[in-house]
């Protein structure tokens, strides 16, 4: 009986014992499955609150998002790409850093017919229209082969320029580095260069006065991005009417920033730009600052109020008028006579007196491109403001809005429209 009962003893203690072991493994292999779980669910969720970025690699492309226009490529697919990009990236060769599709040469050559769409011609080299499968127009630029710019600069340039992106800038949205060939491919602008429309022979196409303005103040918007916006701010150095582009609603964007000038340099004299639009004072110090990108947009403004070419005598035309006008306002007679006579006297001579402070010798006495944005952005809302009685409204006037401002103005009228729902007697737009 004893022995039996020692025998039962044992036994028991052995299943107990087994059974601890059982449940203190059973207990781990719990923990371990449930921990390999978390672990895959937080590397999911990590990814999923990972921003992608669509272009470039800092948060100034994040905040620049914001200012894309309608041209820009803005939805994004697998690989962050706008989704009519991604079948012309090249395979395997994205670059993380700039995050711009990198194009195959053969892609490139397919879509601009063996290079034979040459659309301009530059400093860089020819521009080419480029006709992609997808259906999406872009325009390729392919740097001259006498560049002495090396694979690792050509890279830090694409690299740096994928980081800026504004409404009013002409986007970089891709390159190509293949075949000993470098090439940028842009935003297609179909309506061409501000340039080609100053100096186009037909009276009937010529840009008529108002939109004049809206393209002065497009160009002064992507200038004080590049000035104020961009980490680090980047300074154009060629500001030129053949630099202003105009996309399908004749809404301007600032093209060739940021691009590094060693073919434009001249070796004596050491200068670079356009001459005709060079700051007085770069070309005295051979120091070029923001405030010499100001002067060329004075020059510009002029040229836009002129219709005159700058390198074909603009600035004197200026002096003459400027002398005659001493003590009074009136700048009509330097005014385009493509015009016709259209053209609102007030708002030339604001935007005039903009531009002749913009060219003022003085660095220092010039304005920054904040400032002549503000100024700008006032004339065209008192434009819209002068032509109306009471600043109220009617449902068919054409009205100045800012696209920056448009988000408020919508949400204003939003809010008014339910007032005049409780109140019949609050009309949102009053004769
Ligand atoms: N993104 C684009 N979309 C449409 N046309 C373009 C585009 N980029 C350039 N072009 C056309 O190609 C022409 C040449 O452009 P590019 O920027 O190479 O030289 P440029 O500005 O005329 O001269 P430079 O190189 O001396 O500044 C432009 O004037 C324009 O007509």
């Amino acid at each position: 009986m004893r022995e039996e009962s020692i025998g039962l003893i044992i036994g028991v203690s052995i299943g107990v014992v087994i059974g601890l072991v059982l449940a203190i493994f059973a207990f781990f292999c719990h923990r371990y499955h449930r921990k390999r779980s978390q672990i895959g669910n937080s590397s999911s969720r990590r990814a999923a609150t990972i921003p992608i970025r669509t272009h470039g690699a800092d948060s100034c492309t994040i905040l620049s998002d914001s200012t894309l226009g309608p041209e820009s490529p803005i939805k994004s697919g697998r690989y962050g790409l706008p989704f009519w990009l991604e079948g012309f990236k090249k395979s395997s060769n994205m670059v993380p850093a700039s995050g711009l599709p990198e194009y195959a040469y053969k892609d490139l050559q397919k879509a601009t017919h063996n290079f034979t769409t040459v659309i301009g011609q530059g400093a860089f080299g020819p521009v080419y229209k480029a006709q992609m499968c997808t259906g999406e127009t872009v325009a390729v630029k392919v740097l001259a082969t006498n560049s002495k710019q090396g694979e690792k600069e050509f890279h830090t340039e694409v690299m740096l320029l994928g980081r800026l992106h504004h409404r009013n800038l002409v986007n970089l949205v891709g390159y190509c580095a293949e075949k000993g060939q470098h090439m940028l491919v842009y935003v297609y602008m179909s309506n061409g260069s501000l340039a080609s429309h100053l100096y186009g022979s037909d009276v009937n196409e010529a840009l008529c006065w108002d939109l004049r303005v809206n393209i002065a103040l497009d160009v002064a918007r992507g200038l004080e991005y590049l000035h104020d916006g961009a980490v680090p701010p980047v300074i154009h150095r060629d500001i030129k009417s053949s630099n202003i582009l105009l996309d399908q609603s004749m809404r301007a964007r600032v093209a060739d920033f940021g691009l590094s000038r060693e073919e434009m340099v001249d070796k004596h004299a050491a200068i670079r730009g356009t001459f005709g639009y060079l700051d007085p004072e770069y070309i005295s110090s051979g120091t070029f600052t923001k405030k010499s990108d100001v002067y060329s947009f004075g020059v510009l403004l002029f040229e836009i109020i002129a219709g005159r070419n700058p390198q074909q005598g603009l600035m004197e035309y200026i002096e003459l008028a400027a002398m005659n006008i001493e003590g009074k306002v009136g700048w009509e007679e330097i005014v385009d006579s493509h015009l016709q006579g259209n053209f609102d006297v007030k708002e030339l001579n604001e935007v005039a007196a903009v531009a002749y402070k913009c060219i003022n010798r003085a660095p220092n006495k010039r304005p920054s491109m904040r400032d002549i944005v503000q100024v700008l952005t006032r004339i065209l809302k008192s434009r819209h403001h002068g032509n109306h009685h009471n600043n109220s409204l009617s449902a068919t006037d054409e009205v100045f809005i800012d696209p920056d401002q448009l988000e408020t103005v919508i949400s204003v009228t939003d809010h008014r429209r339910e007032e005049s729902k409780d109140n019949p007697a609050t009309e949102v737009f009053e004769d």
